[in-house]
């Protein structure tokens, strides 16, 4: 026991592993759980631990099978390695399921040379994800993209300049303003975060730099504004495309010359703050229109960071909406402890135009209204999702073939490296499998026929080992 909880590096063993396999990982430094696909407790992971799991099917009824599928449907974040029979029938729709979402897959007797090299790289690539990315407070970092944001984020925390943050409405600026704070030197400092679009119009000069007693009718005495209430910390700017003129012109100076005037003074007051500033508008278009001051948009944007749409980060919605969802029981009393796997699929497949802010209020309403221990779609007011069919607009058929054409195209680039193709489309391997499968695309037929074409390179090495999904016949190639 005490073993097990010293161990960082662990491969939770969905199975059972023989005393050679448990001893060869044992040499190489990675502990061996045992694990059982159909209880309730999940994988037993902790926060620091660089976890793999093994779906063993060596042995495995069609109970435990699907019990597994399940599993790996609640922990898609998690890097899942299948172990499979030569007779194994891959092409049951749950053993297809699980070779499709697996990281790599093995057939037996395992090859434990390969198994430990998969682990070195899987356990290289989590270190370098949850250690090196990991932002306090920002929930969510197993997505590519999410992982390059946060990535400069942390380049750009302790850097004494502005920070342009753009995004969609509620992807997470302010907080992401706040972990620039929270990560540089001016930390135990103070963090003031203003609206711009929700400061008075008359009075926006006055709130941000404050004003001398008798400058306006009802100003009975100086007032300090919210730049000099932040001296010495952080002031972030949300909306700044809705700041007045004549205040872009106050906030230039204080950028070039770290000065403001209050109103009703003359007298320039010497300060030191960083200003980060945010927009869900296209800043640009507001330059050229002339709304917006251009040199000041020079000065703003040195850095410049953006937060991705909640739709492109694969694997973070589920691992926040489970994150809001344990933060909401924690105040409040709920029934509800998890997400159906239906609940699941319709999170995955929303587009949350409202990004982590809707997420964050439909899992609230639905930690409320839920009656049992799982919430359902409906609990989430998602059952539309689910619906297939309502027969597609002529604007979501272009966006299917436009899709479609991405896929295919970034695979003939990849010379049909799915790990490659992934890397280019930003998304995860097992969603290249899961395009491919929506749009008929047979990988093995492409690949063949790509052999044909002059110009097209044979795949070989390591490219053959990648697991081929045939449309008709399910699993075709053993890269055990
Ligand atoms: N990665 C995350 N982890 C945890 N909570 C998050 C994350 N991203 C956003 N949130 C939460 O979602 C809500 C919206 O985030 P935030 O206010 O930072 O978005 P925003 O982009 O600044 O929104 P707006 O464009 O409306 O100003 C907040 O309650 C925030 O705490």
């Amino acid at each position: 026991m005490s073993n097990e909880q010293s161990s960082r590096r662990c491969v939770v063993w969905f199975g059972q592993p023989t005393d050679e396999e448990c001893g060869c990982l044992a040499q190489a430094g990675w502990h061996t759980r045992v694990g059982d696909p159909g209880l309730k407790g999940g994988v037993g992971m902790r926060r620091d631990d660089i976890v793999v799991a093994m779906a063993d099917l060596r042995n495995a009824d069609t109970e435990a099978v699907k019990a597994m599928g399940r599993l790996m449907d609640a922990h898609p974040w998690l890097p899942w390695l299948a172990l499979v029979l030569k007779s194994t029938a891959a092409d049951t729709p749950e053993v297809e399921r699980i070779l499709r979402a697996s990281n790599e897959f093995f057939t037996a007797p395992v090859d434990l040379k390969r198994l430990l090299e998969t682990l070195m790289k899987i356990g290289s690539g989590c270190s370098s994800a949850v250690e090196r990315d990991a932002v306090p407070g920002i929930v969510g970092a197993f997505s590519p993209v999410m992982r390059e944001t946060l990535a400069s984020l942390r380049k750009f925390a302790p850097v004494e300049l502005p920070v342009l943050i753009t995004g969609e409405t509620g992807s997470g600026k302010e907080i992401a303003a706040r972990a620039l704070h929270g990560l540089s030197p001016r930390c135990n400092r103070p963090f003031a975060a203003i609206n711009c679009g929700a400061l008075p119009v008359n009075l926006v000069q006055s709130e941000l730099f404050g004003h001398e007693r008798g400058a306006f009718t009802g100003a009975n005495a100086r007032r300090v504004g919210h730049f000099e209430a932040a001296a010495g910390g952080t002031v972030f700017l949300d909306e700044i495309g809705d700041l007045p003129f004549d205040a872009q012109t106050s906030l230039l100076r204080l950028l070039q010359e770290g000065t403001l005037v209050r109103v009703g003074s003359t007298q320039p007051v010497k300060l030191d703050v960083r200003i980060l500033a945010a927009t869900h508008v296209d800043i640009e278009q507001a330059v050229a229109e002339g709304r917006f001051r251009e040199d000041l948009y020079y000065r703003l944007n040195v850095l410049r960071l953006h937060m991705p749409p909640l739709r492109q980060r694969e694997g973070d919605v589920e691992l926040l909406a489970q994150h809001f969802l344990d933060a909401f029981r924690l105040r409040n009393r709920s029934r509800a402890r998890a997400f159906s796997s239906s609940a699941r699929d319709a999170i995955r497949g929303f587009a949350w135009p409202g990004n982590v802010r809707e997420l964050l209020n439909r899992v609230q309403r639905a930690a409320v209204v839920a009656e049992g221990s799982l919430i359902s779609p409906s609990d989430l007011d998602l059952q539309h999702v689910l619906q297939t069919s309502i027969p597609p607009s002529s604007l979501d058929l272009t966006r299917v073939s436009a899709e479609r054409e991405a896929v295919l195209s970034c695979l003939h680039e990849s010379h049909f490296n799915i790990s490659e193709c992934a890397r280019r489309l930003s998304v995860s391997r097992v969603t290249v499998y899961r395009l491919c499968k929506k749009h008929h695309l047979v990988l093995e037929n492409l690949r063949h026929k790509s052999t044909r074409l002059p110009g097209r390179k044979l795949m070989n090495g390591a490219h053959d080992r990648e697991p081929g999904f045939n449309q008709e016949s399910g699993f075709v190639k053993s890269c055990g």
